[in-house]
């Protein structure tokens, strides 16, 4: 991750013209800001991601490698989405490209309703702190920060006064069950602390969207069950995930399961009550298997 994660409900500010929305696309709203294509009739809400045709080839020491190939993807608020598929998939990359970690060579992705696929860097970590949270499978907190000082930080960079930065930070950490944790430094917890840690980092903002690749990939059971019992229980309040995951027992709790192959979505399914309305769009190779 680029910076420590997120912050608030407010939107930035109007995007520079250098830095702006595609010039294809009519603009509606706020100066600066293409709004997505309406779901519907005017009453459906506006997913919290948007995909379309979304790209990405990466280009390193030898062949191009087509990660994404012309995704279509909605994720509508509340919603907890678990990507799945084997290894070299293209899973984390797409996660990449939700949170601005890389940028798309081609398509277009809108969050809460702003069109953000040609936003650069400083654009994209003033989202980041405000309306995107991460975890990492390897945590990547601060690692000469406290654990108060790692929460803090995205809440004090998107403009909380301390006292405020503060008394989110102990309501979270006492939720995260890391109270008297404060002090301590990233090296002196376990890795399902740490990873508590991080959760808390990436919620103190009260992002629109948690973005998680593989939060438990490096922790043991026990971790794994934590973490899985905690994104349940922010999801049960409403907190929209979109989470990378090998672990089949982490996509059962998911409401929704993307399997993904060869850079493209190929089942999309819903689980358990959300299955009421079966499949939610399926693209791709399942199209093609089915
Ligand atoms: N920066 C990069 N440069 C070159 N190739 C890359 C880069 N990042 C990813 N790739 C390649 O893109 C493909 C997709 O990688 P990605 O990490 O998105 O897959 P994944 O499904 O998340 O895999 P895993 O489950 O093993 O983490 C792989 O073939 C990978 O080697």
């Amino acid at each position: 991750m680029s910076e420590a994660a997120p912050a608030g409900d407010h939107r930035e500010p109007p995007a520079a013209p250098a830095d702006g929305p595609g010039p294809a696309d009519a603009p509606t709203g706020r100066p600066g800001t293409t709004r997505a294509p309406a779901e519907g009739t005017g009453t459906a809400p506006t997913p919290i991601l948007r995909a379309e045709q979304l790209t990405k080839t990466h280009h390193g020491e030898g062949a191009a490698v087509h990660a994404v190939r012309g995704v279509d993807l909605t994720v509508q608020p509340g919603e907890f989405v678990a990507v799945t598929g084997p290894s070299g998939a293209g899973k984390s990359t797409l996660l990449h490209l939700m949170g601005g970690l890389q940028r798309p060579d081609s398509g277009r992705l809108w969050l809460d309703g702003e069109r953000v696929d040609q936003y650069r860097e400083a654009r994209w970590a003033v989202l980041r702190r405000r309306r995107v949270g991460i975890v990492f499978q390897f945590f990547n907190l601060v690692s000469n920060l406290t654990v108060a000082d790692n929460v803090e930080l995205p809440a004090l960079l998107a403009g909380a006064s301390p006292a405020a930065a503060r008394a989110s930070r102990a309501e979270l950490l006492a939720e995260l069950g890391l109270e008297g944790r404060e002090k301590s430094v990233p090296g002196e917890l376990s890795g399902g602390e740490q990873q508590r840690v991080a959760l808390a980092r990436a919620l103190v903002n009260h992002p629109a969207l948690l973005l998680a690749d593989e939060p438990a990939g490096s922790l043991d059971s026990k971790g794994t069950r934590e973490v899985l019992r905690l994104l349940t229980r922010f999801h049960q309040r409403g907190q929209t995930i979109l989470m990378v995951t090998h672990d089949a027992r982490m996509a059962s709790a998911a409401d929704r399961v993307i399997s993904f192959f060869d850079g493209r979505i190929a089942d999309d399914a819903m689980l358990g009550s959300a299955a009421r309305g079966g499949r939610h769009g399926v693209s791709g190779v399942l199209e093609l298997k089915e």
